[in-house]
């Protein structure tokens, strides 16, 4: 059957059967017949006098998100005729209401890959077709259009299957965002002269990369909506190969740079123990010299190491004397062993714990000089955070979207969920935060296109903690408020309200990694606190 043969509602009301069933959702003909046992809302509710050979578009809107028309497009037949679509818009006979909304419902509820969502505030302002930006250039818009169709057409699916299921990325998708072509390992470890020679996604000249480029893939590979398996997409990398880019020699670049800029080969941050978290002074894994000073013996475990569990490396804090703390890459042997660690989130990321017994370490590992793992530590934190910040500040924004969308569809009490102050006023509050924090953390990323390294670690700590503080405290709310506006579906795995499920245990990663809440919120203060001129009170 052609999908474009046009059907007058009076032929689909023919077909109104068990085992000849036909409805119309969104002006197009659906034939379930041998779908009706095994729709997964039950046969009952299709059978229906109502729905059975009828428009059920406000039913199934009510019910289903938009994206499982995408999903079961082999079960439609063909259109409505436009003249029964406002005749039958409604199973309720009302025409004159029903004609309005299901066109609304047409602009807005049916995403197409690659392009730029449809619903207000869905996309940050740089994106608004009659806004403006002094942050991005042409390369920016560029770079982004490649990353959507990428992560929309390419990841999406497995993403969002894996984290339920708790698979790590497969090594096909994995493989091809290390291709030439695609470069995103690369992409996503910031500006720097790893990129230097490349013509990046977009046409992005790899010397012109900077912060807002890397902005954009962060904020982009967000969008698919699935905090685990984001994870477990190298995030081991984000924060654990800084070490290697900044302190590390030609021979360890060579060795280590090209696998996992490749997706061969992965890597992850260990630091964090049993007994100590973001305290790093707390730190208990040893390294003993030997006597010929060619290499350490590592003893110690380590705990809650995102990748861990499939990490080939682990850039790893260990003590080499009593007040020396130091940073060394540890190549996996038959002497490291890692056991997988159930979290909130999915087993996509791979944590895990990692057990060092005597392994042995050349001595060259030791990145940034014996006794300086705490610079090297340091001088990560405002990037490790500023990366946090990108994906809480999206993902805040897709949660913002999924409800936005969910309160012009859900009809309850005889009316829409977006028709009632209460509801609003928690948009208010949702859409407040989203922009605000995208706008701050805009700001701060044009300051660390304007000053080195160093600099930054000066004069940006302080407003980054704050920065991650603010927008981890509005995910928390974000979540609250969105969870209580999707009811029961925001507590129920799969389904309509999956993402906001997912985002309701999984939004403390973001209070608690790279530095918990509180600890950020200090650190901001006292920052602030040190430089006040005392001359001015
Ligand atoms: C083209 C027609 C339809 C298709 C392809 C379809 C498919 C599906 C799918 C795939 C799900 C699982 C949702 C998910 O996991 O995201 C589902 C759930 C459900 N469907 Fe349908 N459906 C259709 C029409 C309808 C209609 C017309 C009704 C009601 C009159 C209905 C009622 C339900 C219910 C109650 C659920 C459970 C959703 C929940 O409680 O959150 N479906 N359907």
């Amino acid at each position: 059957m052609a999908k474009d043969t046009v059907y007058s509602l009076d032929q689909v009301q023919l077909h109104n059967r068990e085992g000849d069933l036909w409805l119309v959702v969104n002006g197009n003909v659906y034939d379930l017949s041998k779908f009706t046992e095994l729709h997964p809302g039950g046969a009952g509710l299709l059978l229906a006098k109502e729905v059975a050979g009828q428009d059920a578009t406000e039913a199934f809107f009510s019910l289903h998100r938009s994206d499982v028309l995408t999903k079961y497009d082999r079960l439609r037949i063909g259109r409505l005729a436009p003249d029964s679509d406002s005749a039958s818009a409604s199973a309720t006979g009302d025409k004159s209401k029903a004609a309005p909304t299901l066109k609304k419902r047409k602009e807005y509820l049916l995403p197409v890959v690659g392009e730029l969502s449809p619903v207000p505030h869905a996309e940050p302002d740089w994106l608004h077709p009659k806004l403006f930006s002094p942050y991005y250039r042409s390369s920016h818009h560029e770079l982004r259009k490649s990353m959507r169709e990428f992560f929309d057409s390419r990841v999406r699916d497995e993403a969002q299957e894996f984290e339920l299921s708790g698979e790590r990325p497969t090594k096909a998708l994995v493989d091809l965002m290390g291709r030439k072509e695609w470069d995103i390992h690369a992409m996503r470890m910031g500006p720097g002269r790893h990129l230097h020679g490349k013509t990046l996604p977009g046409g992005v000249k790899g010397e012109d990369f900077d912060y807002f480029h890397e902005l954009v893939v962060v904020q982009e590979m967000c969008r698919i909506g699935a905090p685990g398996y984001m994870a477990g997409l190298q995030a081991g990398m984000v924060i654990g190969l800084p070490p290697c880019l900044n302190f590390g020699d030609e021979k360890m670049r060579q060795k280590v740079l090209p696998d996992i800029f490749a997706g061969k080969k992965f890597i992850s941050l260990a630091i964090s123990e049993p007994h100590a978290g973001s305290d790093v002074q707390g730190i208990q894994t040893t390294a003993t010299l030997s006597d010929d000073k060619k290499y350490w013996t590592v003893e110690g475990s380590k705990k809650w190491i995102t990748n861990g569990h499939f990490s080939d490396y682990f850039m790893t804090a260990v003590r080499t004397g009593p007040k020396s703390l130091s940073m060394m890459l540890i190549e996996r042997d038959d002497n490291v062993e890692t056991k997988k660690i159930k979290t909130s989130y999915s087993a996509s990321a791979g944590t895990a714990y990692v057990f060092f017994d005597k392994v042995k370490v050349p001595v060259e590992n030791v990145l940034g000089g014996e006794g300086n793992g705490l610079k090297v530590i340091l001088s990560n934190f405002n990037h490790e955070r500023w990366v946090i910040c990108c994906r809480i500040a999206r993902y805040n924004r897709l949660i913002y979207e999924e409800t936005f969308k969910w309160a012009h569809l859900r009809m309850s009490a005889g009316k829409r969920l977006i028709d009632n102050a209460v509801v609003r006023a928690k948009f208010a509050k949702m859409i407040a935060k989203v922009d605000a924090g995208q706008t701050w953390l805009e700001h701060i990323t044009y300051q660390m296109t304007k000053l080195s390294y160093a600099e930054q670690s000066q004069a940006l700590a302080g407003p980054m903690a704050l920065l991650k503080y603010y927008l981890a405290r509005c995910g928390r709310e974000i979540s609250d408020d969105a969870v209580q506006i999707w009811g029961g579906r925001g507590i129920t795995q799969g389904g309509m309200g999956r993402l906001i499920e997912q985002h309701q245990r999984t939004f403390h990663f973001d209070t608690l990694l790279g530095g918990a809440d509180e600890v950020l919120a200090d650190l901001g203060v006292r920052q602030a606190s040190k430089r006040m001129p005392l001359a001015s009170l």
